[in-house]
């Protein structure tokens, strides 16, 4: 998969400026392009201030599925950054719409097993769908067949799907319960999100990929997974509002996930920043895993400053 062009660097202001013309909609990963965790990364507040100034529109689009939409609105306020709910899309909010929209599960009645923080679970709950696993903190104590809370009454029978997505607090119990609830028959596999690392301030850690792939080895069954580069999270998007997608592009750390959805999805345009996953060489490497993105920059607040 390979795109014809060589990708170009936003290094002058020129180029920032073209960059910034050439687009109407704004979208954004976060983990890698706006923050490291908790950490915003320089002149993002003031890139973002300056697409509203110019009336341009912007959406976030996470694979991250350990916060739910309503938790992320949170998260942007506490850098000082005005993002509402219908702004945000997550792998979390997507996997819950594929359960819901594509497997039809019976909200009341049917039940969803979760690996996984509460970004799912929340995002179920709105639905109406009950969930069980998750961050339950008994998942947290040392696993024993004879004595988990989770298996001393059987497995609950209404379970007909798992979601799995990245799970900070990754114990045996959490493993061992969804491997049980996968052996049984017709328990559908949805994986949140594929990247297998995730990004923190200075360090690449295991992503939601490593987990869930962990699980489906264990388990034989392939899962199938719901955040970028999954083209169903675009279509929520164009659903929700006027998209003209030659007019779109997305911001992105990530080959495989970002540049892929921006790529598939037939959007204008695509921008790698290299405060995440990806370095120059990769951004530059074509490779039949993944497309070239139309631009590169060393980070996504370049954009600002160039033109400041
Ligand atoms: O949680 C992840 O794996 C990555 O999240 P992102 O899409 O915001 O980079
Ligand atoms: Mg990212």
């Amino acid at each position: 998969m390979t795109t014809s062009t060589i990708p170009i660097k936003i290094s002058t202001k020129a180029i920032a400026q073209e960059f910034l013309d050439k687009y109407d909609t704004f979208l954004f990963d976060c983990d890698g392009v706006l923050w490291l965790g908790s950490h915003l990364l320089p002149s993002v507040k003031e890139t973002l201030n300056l697409l509203e100034e110019s009336g341009k529109k912007v959406m976030f689009v996470t694979n991250n599925s350990t916060k739910s939409r309503a938790a992320y609105t949170k998260k942007f306020a506490s850098f000082g950054i005005k993002a509402t709910q219908e702004q945000i899309f997550t792998s979390g909010y997507a996997a819950a719409v594929y359960v819901r929209d594509f497997l039809q599960l019976t909200p009341g009645k049917d039940k969803v097993w979760v690996f996984g923080e509460t970004g799912i679970s929340e995002e179920l709950k709105l639905m109406g769908i009950d969930s069980l696993g998750g961050a339950d903190p008994r998942l947290l104590e040392s696993f024993d067949p004879e004595t988990s809370p989770f298996l001393k009454d059987g497995l609950d029978p209404a379970v007909t799907c798992v979601i799995a997505g990245l799970d900070t607090k990754i114990s045996y119990h959490k493993l061992a319960m969804t491997l049980k609830y996968l052996q049984q028959d017709g328990v559908k596999f949805v994986g949140t999100n594929v990247d297998s690392t995730f990004p923190q301030k200075g360090h690449i850690l295991p992503g939601a990929g490593s987990m869930v792939e962990s699980i489906a080895f264990a388990a034989g069954k392939k899962p199938v997974y719901c955040g970028k580069p999954n083209q169903n999270m675009l279509n929520s998007i164009a659903s929700v509002m006027d998209l003209d997608r030659s007019r779109t592009c997305m911001v992105g750390d990530r080959l495989n996930t970002d540049m892929r959805f921006g790529t598939e999805g037939n959007l204008g345009g695509t921008l790698l920043v290299l405060t995440g996953i990806e370095t120059e060489e990769r951004a530059l490497q074509k490779s039949d895993e993944y497309p070239t993105p139309k631009y590169y920059a060393e980070k996504l607040g370049d954009v600002y400053e160039l033109t400041h």
